[in-house]
This record gives C-alpha cells, structure tokens and sequence, in this order.
C-alpha cells in the first residue's frame, strides 16, 4: 500500500504538461477491434492502470498489443475469444466498452457485468437497449451478459433516456460495423466521443455529428488499422489548473485544450482566477481572495462530475458560501467526509453539497474513495497548513500519470512512500539498533575495566557513550 505525503503551502509555478486522456484511450482501444486486418498504432497513450487493464482485456480476447513510451500498436485481427472476464471488468467498468466492437466484429460477446462503484450504481440498460434496437440477443446469466446476432447488426434508431457517455461510445463502435445506417439521438456530446469518432473514421467508418446530440452511423462492412494521437486529458489538465488556483500559484498548463474546459474555465474565472489560453495551452494566475460560485454538474458541455471534487476543494478557500449541485451521479459526495478531516466546513444535502469557503485547512491522514476525490484530497493538501497524508492510492493511479513528478517539478513538496517498503525499512532498522544495542552492551564490561581514569572521574557514563552511537543508525525513513 502506498500514500502520498504532502506538505502543504508551497505555491506551485513552472509548466506541466498533460497526458492523453484516459476516457479517450479506453473506447479508441476498444474500438482496435473493429479492425480485421491491419495495425493500429495509438500516439499519447497515457501509462495508466486503467490501460494497463484495457490492455490485458484485448490480450485475453486475442489482440497483440505492443505498448512503449505512449505508443500503443494493436493488432486484432485474430480475435480468438469473446469473453471480458470478471477478474479484469471488475477492476475497471470502461471493460465493458468492448462489448459493442466484439458483438459488431464476431456477433458474439460475453461480459463479466460491471456492477456499480463508490460514485453510483451506474447501469448500462442504455448499452443493452442500443445493442437489441439494432437486433442483438441479450442474456443474463451468472454475472455475465450475453450477447449475440446472426450475420450482422442491423442499423435502428435509438433514442438514449440518459445521454451517457459509455453508451455513446459503444453504440457508435457497434453501428460502425452494422448494415445499414443507425440514427443516435440524445447523444453524449463530450469531446472525447468526437476523438473516438475520429479513430473510428480513419479506420475506414462513417461516423457523422460526433459532438452533436444526434449522430449518424452508416456502417461499414470491413475496417482497417490507423494511426491515430488521442486527445490530452482535459481533466488532468483542470486539476493542474485547480492545483495551480488553490496555492496562489503561476502555472502553465501545456497541451490543455481551452475550449473542452470552457466550463471548467469559466467557472474558476468568475471565482477569480485569471486564466488565459494560447494554441499551445492555458496560464493559471492565481488571484486572492477567491470568490464563492455555485456549481452543477451536467453532461457536456456543462461542468464535468469528474471535476466536481476538485472545485469543491477550491472554494474550501474562497471567501463566502458555495452550493454544490452533483446531477450526474448519485453518491459523488464521498470527499466530503475526508475534506471535514482537513478542517472544512461542509455540508450535504441529497445532491447539493453547501460549502462554507474561508477556514484554513489543515494536514491530515485521509484515504481516496475514487480517482477525483483523491485528486481533490491531493489539492487541498497542497493548500492545508502542515502534512497531509493520503492513502488511497490505487484510485489515483487510474487517472493520473506521473502526479507526485509532475506537482513536485512545480514545486510541491510531496512524496509517494511504499508503506509496505517502508515498514520493511522500519523493521529492518528496529533489527540493526538491536544488534548494536546488544554488541555495545558486550562492550561495556570491557571499556569499564580498561577505563583510565575511573567513570567517576572522567564523567564517562554508559549512556553517554551509547546514544550518540544509537543515533547515528537513525533509519533514512525517520
Ligand atoms: C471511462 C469514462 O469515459 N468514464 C466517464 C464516463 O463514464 P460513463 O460512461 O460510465 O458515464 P455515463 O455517461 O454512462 O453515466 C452518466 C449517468 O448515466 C447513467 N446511466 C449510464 C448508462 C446507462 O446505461 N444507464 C444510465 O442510467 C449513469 O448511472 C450516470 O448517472 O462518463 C462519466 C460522466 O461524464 C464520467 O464521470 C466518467 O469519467
Ligand atoms: C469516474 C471516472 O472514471 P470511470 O468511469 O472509469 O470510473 C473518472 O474518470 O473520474
């Protein structure tokens, strides 16, 4: 297990440059399926644990994936299972994105249900309904979901309840190989779908309106590998924003794209924050005091839910009262709790989370429920007076790549300790103080009886003699 050790109060300034986007890489992986001959070479992929994940689901279904320095070349043409595993969706939901190309590219699919996480239930009825509209059978048996068509999908028009993200996604990816042309309305409009229709496009697809609520896609009979650069994480780069915001710092933020975080931009402006966007990224100047700000979260182009934590650990510094709406998901105040252990004075209501700004935070233990609460729980420790340690960590290596590097080149002061390294360090030195404890208690007797003039009158005593030696094999982690 590991934790993060923050230090809190240094103003961050200099550059950090932000990573592919993981919500992009997973669908576009995912979408490699689709591909019968030919490789797919993916530039910016970001090392993270969720594609590290992504990877072994395509490896398991047969997929070659050779992956260096954020180079991704896939290979799928020999698909030789069907099945998402258990053991691999359950550590990560997007698994479930290869339903759509699986069912598309060998009518057939077999997935280990995703089941809901700390945030929310999150179904995927919206999936299933687009996957039967356009003729699929869909079975639930023993935790998995079943689904098959004979011959091709057959394209339809769905209308989704929900503009969900996912569902998008894997009904575009399952159109794109349909007969016929399929119709998506109430579509999610988040950019990174319009990265997805991208690949797909280059691949030889007919995707239109990415990016729109309505999107067409006029399927295809066969699909070849590209190269492709997926999109830089608009996310990571509003947290290095909202870090930047919250320590009074000066950062550039290179890569950031201003017009997928218009929202987020926005809001942090009308706080007070001065930001200004270049082709190449956007500058954060801090202001002081911060203004308070409502919030809600909405599908694209509305404030993100994945930015919802972060913002909420900003206007813990603002001066004045803030109402915090989450309508994206139902249970993504778990941040909260650990924010009240940082000295914040919040309170939650169903969906609105009413957050006095203006306390000084100070350092504590606090543990990550999710990806963005860690990454919120990691700002405001940047912000709070003394040291904040934060477990968790797990979470945070799903989304971020290289933080402690990253936030330290800015001038952070924070580390990522090994507890388990470190207990074994702790033991290992406990051991070596024993063995020298022992050795100088042999000794002792020793000294004594060669001892010129007596103890007594040299004021030599045994305990002066030993802590000094003691104390020098003081263990590195102290
Ligand atoms: C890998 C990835 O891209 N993850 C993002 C994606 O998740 P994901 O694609 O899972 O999120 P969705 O857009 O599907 O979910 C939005 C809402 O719709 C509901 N819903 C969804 C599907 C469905 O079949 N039925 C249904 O009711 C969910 O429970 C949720 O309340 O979009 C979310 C919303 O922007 C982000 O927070 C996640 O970071
Ligand atoms: C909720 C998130 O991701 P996922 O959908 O993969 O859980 C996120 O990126 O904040």
């Amino acid at each position: 297990m590991s934790k993060f050790i923050i230090r809190g109060g240094r103003r961050l300034s200099g550059t950090v440059r932000v990573s592919g986007a993981k919500n992009a890489v997973l669908p576009i992986l995912a979408a490699s399926l689709l591909a019968e001959e030919g490789r797919s070479v993916i530039h910016e992929v970001p090392l993270l644990d969720d594609v590290v994940t992504i990877r072994e689901v395509l490896i398991s279904l047969g997929a070659s994936m050779e992956f260096e320095q954020e180079r991704m070349v896939v290979d799928a043409s020999d698909l030789r299972s069907h099945e998402a595993p258990y053991e691999l969706v359950r550590k990560m939901r997007a698994s479930f994105l290869v339903m759509g190309p699986l069912l598309a590219r060998a009518g057939c699919a077999r997935i280990s249900l995703p089941g809901g996480c700390a945030i929310g239930t999150r179904p995927i009825d919206q999936h299933l309904k687009g996957f039967e509209a356009m003729g699929a059978q869909i079975n639930l048996g023993q935790g998995y979901i079943e689904a098959k068509i004979d011959g091709r999908l057959k394209g339809a028009k769905i209308y989704l309840d929900v503009a969900s993200v996912g569902a998008t996604e894997n009904i575009i990816m399952a159109a794109a190989l349909a007969d016929g042309t399929t119709i998506l309305e109430n579509a999610a409009k988040e950019p990174e779908i319009v990265d997805l229709a991208n690949y797909i496009n280059a691949m030889g697809g007919k995707v239109r309106g990415a990016g729109t609520g309505v999107i067409r896609i006029e399927g295809v009979e066969r699909m070849r590998g590209t190269e492709h650069t997926v999109i830089p994480d608009r996310i990571e780069a509003g947290t290095y924003i909202v870090a930047a915001a919250i320590t009074g710092g000066h950062v550039y933020v290179e890569g950031a794209i201003a017009d997928h975080l218009a929202p987020v931009i926005s809001k942090l402006q009308e706080m007070g924050v001065d930001i200004a966007e270049d082709e190449n990224g956007v500058q954060v100047r801090a202001a002081s005091p911060l203004r308070a700000v409502d919030v809600k979260t909405l599908p694209y182009p509305g404030f993100p839910t994945d930015m919802q934590a972060q913002l909420m650990a900003l206007l813990l510094t603002s001066e004045g009262t803030s109402v915090v709406t989450e309508t994206v998901f139902e249970n993504r105040f778990m941040h909260v709790e650990e924010f009240k252990k940082l000295r914040a004075h919040i309170k939650v209501e169903d969906r609105c989370a009413i957050v006095n700004g203006g306390a000084g935070l100070v350092g504590a233990k606090v543990c990550a429920t999710d990806l963005r609460a860690g990454a919120a729980l990691i700002c405001a420790a940047l912000k709070a007076e003394g040291i904040s340690e934060v477990t968790g960590v797990q979470h945070i290596d799903r989304g971020y790549v290289n933080l402690t590097e990253k936030l330290a080149a800015l001038g952070a002061d924070i580390s990522r300790v090994d507890e388990t390294a470190e207990r074994e360090a702790q033991e290992a030195a406990a051991e070596v103080l024993e063995e020298v404890a022992a050795q100088a208690e042999q000794l002792v007797p020793v000294a004594a009886a060669h001892a010129q003039p007596s103890e007594e009158k040299s004021g030599y005593t045994r305990e002066k003699e030993q802590i000094p030696v003691l104390n020098k094999v003081q263990p590195t982690w102290a």
